[in-house]
């Protein structure tokens, strides 16, 4: 090789390296965002010394104001951004222990070499168990546990982000609050078109015999080294198959939530389901209550981010049309499965885009006069700039009241702005409510009226 192909090699080999560790930072940081821990994971650093005995032990940032959830600093930052408007900021918190009925969790080797499934303690690569998470919904921490042992013992390799190697990445579990049963997704690294290998065949196939708590079994193939490898999941179809149990996924009531009609919804592992369920239905709730406080059954209503109509599937009596959207295309089929066990009446009231809010938006749906409501539910990020300059336009002359959810408080506050600056809306009213109990987060209901 000549030097100046060794140099190349050299730098080739580096700049693969470097995105290797980036990946790796990015996938951590999902899974702790998706679990409401808000401040970045910094990556071990060895030549610093970090990870020695020496350095400080962490603090579990998702129980860190478990003792006092509402005084977390978000908490605290948008009471007073509500007090600056002079509006009150009411917050709400559920149960502190076993609401958490969805939760990622990393399969790697722990530092004695034994398969552990849980999270990666801040600033570390040290995987901490999670089978006694008191967040957790028991059936979660009991399949955790089942799922380690018989992994170790099949011989599943877990995944090694040093050689890129290793068949076990991530699991995904969601729990049914009415059976208790986990509807469990195996996140391989593995192309679609590979045959799975003995071991995880046999981890599946041995699985549902050990435990009547695993419903459904699914695996998620998602190679590392495809374009796909910066998120745990992604939306291509062909990456999902059904191993065990049955399609339609997990079956929600919101009981708390009082409509005048039944209403099931469905959550296959491929939509965004909220990890606490149990306390997102007080946000739903509310929304009926100032919805119900217009005194109108005719709204025509548009929701943005609406992940399977979580929300918006809640307000059919309210509405002589609802048009929901997101842009993950697995939604269509479980929206289309809660129509179906609708009454007519209601059923024809509801329409399903799929499609980005952006796109949404710049189809025209929010110029033509056609809707009095808008409600957005966006990710952490908040809503994109072309919704909040659609919001922000005067096509729709009816359009009254913006209902906004947000899980990203830092977002919020900036959106807010924009709306009631550019776009002519008044911040009327807010809640907080607690979804990650212990974690430094709030989820916002924000009512804007003009
Ligand atoms: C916080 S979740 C809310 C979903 C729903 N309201 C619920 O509670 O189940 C945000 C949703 O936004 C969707 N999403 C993310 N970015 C989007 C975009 N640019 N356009 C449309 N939907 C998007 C996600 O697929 C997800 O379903």
């Amino acid at each position: 090789m000549s030097p100046t192909q060794l140099r190349n090699a050299r730098k080739r080999k580096a700049a693969k390296a470097k995105k290797a560790k980036e990946k790796e930072q990015r996938e951590r940081e999902e899974i702790r965002r998706e679990r409401g821990d808000k401040f970045p994971v910094k990556s071990l650093d060895l030549s610093k010394g970090e990870g020695s005995k020496k350095s400080k032990p962490s603090i579990d940032p998702s129980q860190a104001y478990i003792s006092s959830p509402k005084t977390c600093p978000r908490v605290l930052s948008a009471a007073s951004y509500f007090a600056s408007k002079s509006l009150p900021y009411p917050v709400h918190v559920g149960p502190l222990t076993g609401w958490r009925t969805s939760s990622k969790l990393a399969v790697r080797l722990n530092h004695k070499g034994k398969l552990t499934i849980g999270l990666f303690e801040p600033s570390s690569h040290k995987i901490t168990p999670a089978s006694s998470s008191p967040a957790h919904h028991p059936s979660i921490n009991a399949v955790v546990k089942i799922l380690e042992s018989t992994a170790s013992k099949i011989g599943v390799t877990p995944y090694d982000e040093s050689t890129n190697l290793g068949d076990l990445k991530f699991v995904f579990l969601n729990v049914d609050r009415k059976s208790g049963t986990v509807q469990l997704t195996l996140i391989v690294n593995l192309l679609p078109t590979s045959p799975l290998p003995s071991s995880l065949s046999s981890l599946t196939s041995t699985l549902p015999s050990l435990t009547p708590l695993i419903s459904t079994i699914y695996v998620h193939y998602n190679l590392s080294t495809t374009k796909h490898d910066n998120n745990i999941f992604s939306f291509e179809p062909d990456t999902w198959s059904l191993l065990f149990g049955p399609p339609c996924g997990i079956e929600e009531e919101l009981e708390d939530v009082k409509t005048p009609y039944q209403l099931k919804l469905y959550f296959p592992p491929t939509v965004f389901r909220q990890a606490n369920v149990t306390a997102f239905q007080g946000i739903v709730g509310r929304i009926r209550e100032v919805i119900g406080e217009l005194g109108r059954k005719d709204l025509r209503v548009l929701e943005l981010y609406g992940g399977v109509g979580t929300i918006g599937l809640n307000l059919l009596d309210y509405v002589s049309k609802l048009v929901s959207s997101d842009e993950n295309p697995h939604n269509l089929t479980p929206f289309n499965t809660s129509l179906q066990n609708l009454p007519k009446n209601l059923r024809k009231k509801a329409s399903y885009l799929q499609e980005s809010a952006e796109g949404v938006v710049k189809s025209g749906n929010l110029s033509r006069n056609s809707f009095d409501l808008v409600v957005v539910d966006p990710p952490r990020k908040g809503c994109n700039p072309a919704v909040l300059q659609a919001l922000c336009g005067r096509g729709e002359k009816d359009l009254k009241t913006l209902i906004y959810v947000s899980c990203g408080f830092d977002a919020f506050k900036r959106d807010a702005e924009t709306l009631e600056g550019k776009g002519g809306w008044k911040l009327e009213r807010g809640e907080g409510r607690v979804l990650f109990p212990g974690a430094d987060a709030v989820e916002t209901l924000a009512v804007f009226k003009r």
